[in-house]
């Protein structure tokens, strides 16, 4: 046995192998050292022959799945070698195991192993110089992307928007096979490739143009590559290749369904970089890293599995084409006024499971009964759902309005095959119903026959023999005996055998009850495979229509999150945008989606926005029409607190804790909804599309990287900088705080300065610093706006309340004093900032210094 084991774990050096041995999964060498370590487990060690004692750690049989999911979890590739036949049917001889499952984080199928409201990404990255290839796919849910580009900062963004499990890298390293665990270094990771996935290194062969290109063929049973868009893009062709290859080796036996591949390109969507999604709490918040409280939590109201997976996309992945986005909002629209028809929609698709992943399942041979009869009972819903959109007009119902017959079909053909709630082990029988096949009711028939003659038994045998307390049992090692306490020993009759002997029982056997036995047993091993194979066969039938249903379930995904954010809007109050060319963000009364559902109702403060109304940006920059109000400004609707008619950059002061950051965060999320196509949280809402939104928000050291404060704040405003563009939102809270007053101030004025004239990039920028206010003097486009506050003698009340105007008093004395600072130290501060503001004039002093040059 030892030295299959050995021969095994040579193939798979760099995985964990769990070895079965009797009712254990075992490891061994260093292995066993990791299995113990990872996850707190007992470490001992075993004889093993001439080898002397290796260590070894196990875990029991049943339990693997969870333990393996926690080993895959830290990064790690486990491999399990099972036992194929039982150690009965060896009879002596060593018994039969083979490689059952690979299982590495990117490749997961199992039900326990996934989370159900997002997406398992494995990935594979092609670089060749400044271009580089990307393919992604969930063989869970059968998507399959691929995409091509030359901009390295692009494909970090993306491997951050995917978050992968597992990324794929060809090398020609020595240490193929191997798995870099998150943050684990080497050197043959490319630069541009962010630490904290897990990658695989793999060999360059399945990656190469040639092979990678063969097998996509082969794989989709296609000629050209032409359908799937990526017939001119090398290095796509050459990622998805060599995942493909990659799912193949692992896969062993079950050939996962995937989805045709598709091409897509990077640019076609609004790009929100890491940081900003990180920022703007886009999936978890920042403080603790929790659903709770960030953007999906609030936004999420999906009813099932697909439905949330896909919300997660979308809010990802928002939307730069004008027409998609209408398309949304015409179905949240239809959905808004038709009450009725949203919820009975919603209470439908409460009732459909995970058809995605349980098609998956299906199609990769590790679903069971219970999945089939899951997804039944979905596939039967969908005519049902067919039926309550029969009328409606928008694109995304009307997707649902048709379920292709095969479905119809299938949905009965499991429901008549298999019982309503078979057992979770598919070898076990008890699976498929009467009246399915002749042979296997007749087998049945035959086995509910003999086993009526032993239930009879213990019966006949009691009035035979007159011994009261005679009993029919049944055990694993001995099969069926008569049991008959010792005490009635003597009386048994002739023809009995005694088998075992107990304290206070005697075991017989008689010829005719091992006949029967046999009988049974041979006939019910052989009932169990019928029924296997039976299923099996209607497994198959599902995997092969796993096309079909897929896109009936990305349409029921769609359906399912545009009804939740219908059901959002309606009881949030929230407006459908209007979504225009120009560059115009214009909100009225706005609210932060989160902090809102957060307070009790009635509580937040909306506040209006209003940024590049004047003109189209760079373009006009060049025509010089700069600060000309847009023409389609509907006047009626012109907010109060605007004193330039054209600010693309708001600067935004106010005391700690009034509502800053609130509001920034607020406008940059109203945008994205918006380009999700979601309606948004104010009264209304006039929007032209962002082509990125960039946000810098205080400071943490980034103690990972060695970086300062003051350089994580400079490396991100450095960004900014160069590359947002007219069409681009930013978001400023607080530049230059960590450096010299001075210095910080500088700058924070230059950026500000750049981003209104250069750039013309719709900006806010909040900050302490007063000081930039007097930059509303110099330049047309920008404006000050306030967080305002009511000062009573022993407190301050926030109105959070943003207004025009900036904020002329430095509130941080003030707050000084009321958390009681010494009153000689709050007058000295006062007399240092008198001081300091006779002396920082910026404005006068620049226009002064611009009047010298020109002279
Ligand atoms: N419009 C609003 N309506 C009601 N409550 C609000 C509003 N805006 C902010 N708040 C509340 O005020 C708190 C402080 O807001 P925020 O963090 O935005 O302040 P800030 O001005 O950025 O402070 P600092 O300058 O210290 O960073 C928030 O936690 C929120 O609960």
């Amino acid at each position: 046995m030892f030295q299959h084991y050995v021969e095994t774990k040579e193939k798979y050096p760099h995985a964990v192998l769990l070895y079965r041995v009797g009712d254990f999964f075992e490891c061994y060498f260093q292995d066993a050292v990791t299995l113990a370590q990872e996850l707190e487990l007992f470490l001992t060690s075993k004889p093993v022959g001439e080898v002397g004692r290796v260590a070894m750690s196990g875990v029991p049989h049943h339990a693997w799945e969870r333990h393996a999911t926690l080993l895959v979890e830290k990064g790690y590739a486990v491999v399990i070698c099972d036992q194929v036949e039982d150690a009965a049917e060896a009879a002596g001889r060593l018994v039969r195991r083979e490689i059952t499952r690979i299982l590495t984080p990117g490749t997961l199928l199992e039900e326990g192993m996934l989370k159900s409201g997002r997406n398992n990404y494995l990935a594979a990255v092609v670089i060749a110089g400044e271009h580089w290839g990307l393919a992604y796919a969930d063989i869970s849910t059968g998507e399959f992307l691929t995409t091509q580009s030359s901009n390295s900062e692009h494909l970090t963004q993306e491997l951050m928007r995917l978050q992968p499990a597992e990324v794929l890298i060809p090398t020609n390293a020595p240490d193929l096979g191997g798995l870099l665990r998150p943050g684990e270094k080497s050197e043959h990771l490319p630069e541009c490739l962010p630490p904290a996935f897990c990658y695989a290194l793999r060999s360059q062969i399945p990656f190469s143009a040639g092979e990678a290109r063969a097998r996509l063929l082969q794989k989709f049973k296609v000629r050209s590559l032409e359908g799937m868009g990526c017939e001119h893009l090398p290095l796509a062709v050459r990622a998805a290749g060599g995942l493909l290859q990659y799912l193949e080796e692992t896969q062993k036996h079950n050939s996962v369904p995937l989805q045709l591949l598709r091409t897509y390109t990077i640019t076609d969507f609004l790009i929100v970089d890491h940081q900003t999604r990180r920022n703007l709490e886009i999936t978890q918040t920042v403080r603790d890293g929790s659903f709770h409280g960030s953007l999906l939590w609030a936004l999420d109201r999906t009813s099932t599995a697909m439905g949330s997976r896909a919300l997660r996309r979308w809010l990802l992945q928002p939307l730069l084409d004008i027409k998609g986005i209408r398309a949304r909002q015409d179905t949240i629209q239809e959905l808004v006024e038709n009450t009725p028809l949203r919820q009975d929609l919603r209470q439908l698709l409460r009732q459909i499971y995970d058809l995605e992943r349980l098609t998956g399942r299906a199609g990769s041979g590790t679903a069971n009964a219970r999945d089939l009869v899951a997804l039944a009972d979905s596939l039967a819903k969908l005519p049902e759902l067919a039926l309550l959109v029969a009328e409606t007009r928008s694109p995304f119902l009307k997707a649902l309005q048709k379920v292709p017959p095969v479905l119809e079909e299938l949905a009965q053909k499991i429901s008549a095959h298999v019982v309503e709630t078979p057992p979770v082990h598919i070898k076990e029988g008890g699976l498929i119903r009467p009246g399915v096949n002749k042979h296997l009711d007749e087998r049945r028939v035959l086995v509910e026959e003999d086993q009526k003659w032993i239930a009879n038994l213990e019966v006949e045998e009691r009035s035979r023999t007159g011994i009261q307390t005679l009993k029919v049992g049944f055990n694993k090692t001995f099969g069926y005996y008569i049991s008959i306490s010792r005490a009635k020993a003597d009386q048994v009759p002739s023809n009995y055998i005694r088998k075992q002997t107990l304290t206070n029982e005697e075991r017989y056997i008689t010829p005719e009850l091992k006949e029967r036995e046999a009988r049974i047993l041979t006939a019910r091993d052989d009932l169990n495979q019928m029924e296997y194979e039976i299923f099996v066969a209607l497994r198959e039938e599902v995997g092969q229509q796993a096309e079909v249903i897929r896109n009936l379930s990305r349409a029921v995904a769609a359906a399912d999150v545009l009804c939740g954010l219908a059901e959002l809007a309606v009881h949030q109050g929230y407006c459908c945008p209007e979504m225009v060319e120009g560059r115009e963000i214009y909100v009225v009364d706005g609210r932060h989606p989160v902090v809102e559902q957060s307070l009790p109702a009635g509580f937040f403060v909306p506040n209006s926005t209003q940024l590049g109304l004047g003109g189209q940006g760079t373009g006009d920059r060049e025509q010089g029409n700069k600060g000309n109000v847009n023409e389609n400004f509907s006047p009626s609707l012109t907010l109060p607190l605007s004193h330039s008619p054209t600010p693309d950059l708001i600067i935004l002061t106010g005391p700690n804790a009034s509502g800053k950051s609130c509001y920034l965060r607020q406008v940059g999320l109203i945008q994205l909804m918006a380009q999700i196509g979601s309606f948004v949280p104010a009264s209304f809402a006039r929007l032209g599309i962002c082509d990125r939104i960039f946000t810098r928000v205080g400071a943490v050291d980034d103690l990972a990287t060695g970086q300062s404060t003051f350089m994580v704040e400079m490396n991100e405003t450095a960004n900014i900088l160069n590359h947002a563009t007219s069409r681009s939102l930013v978001l400023l809270d607080e530049i230059g705080r960590g450096t010299a007053t001075f210095d910080g101030l500088s700058i924070a004025w230059a950026v500000a300065e750049y981003l209104a004239t250069e750039i013309q990039a719709r900006t806010i920028f909040a900050t302490h610093y007063h000081e930039l206010n007097e930059l509303a003097s110099l330049l047309e486009n920008v404006a000050n706006y306030q967080v305002t506050v009511k000062e009573l003698p022993e407190q301050i009340i926030f109105l959070h309340q943003v207004q025009p105007g900036g904020a002329d008093k430095s509130y941080g004395i003030e707050a000084g004093r009321l958390a009681g600072l010494p009153k000689v130290v709050i007058q000295r501060a006062k007399q240092v900032m008198g001081q300091i503001e006779k002396h920082s004039k910026i404005a006068i002093g620049l226009r002064e210094g611009l009047q010298d040059k020109e002279e």
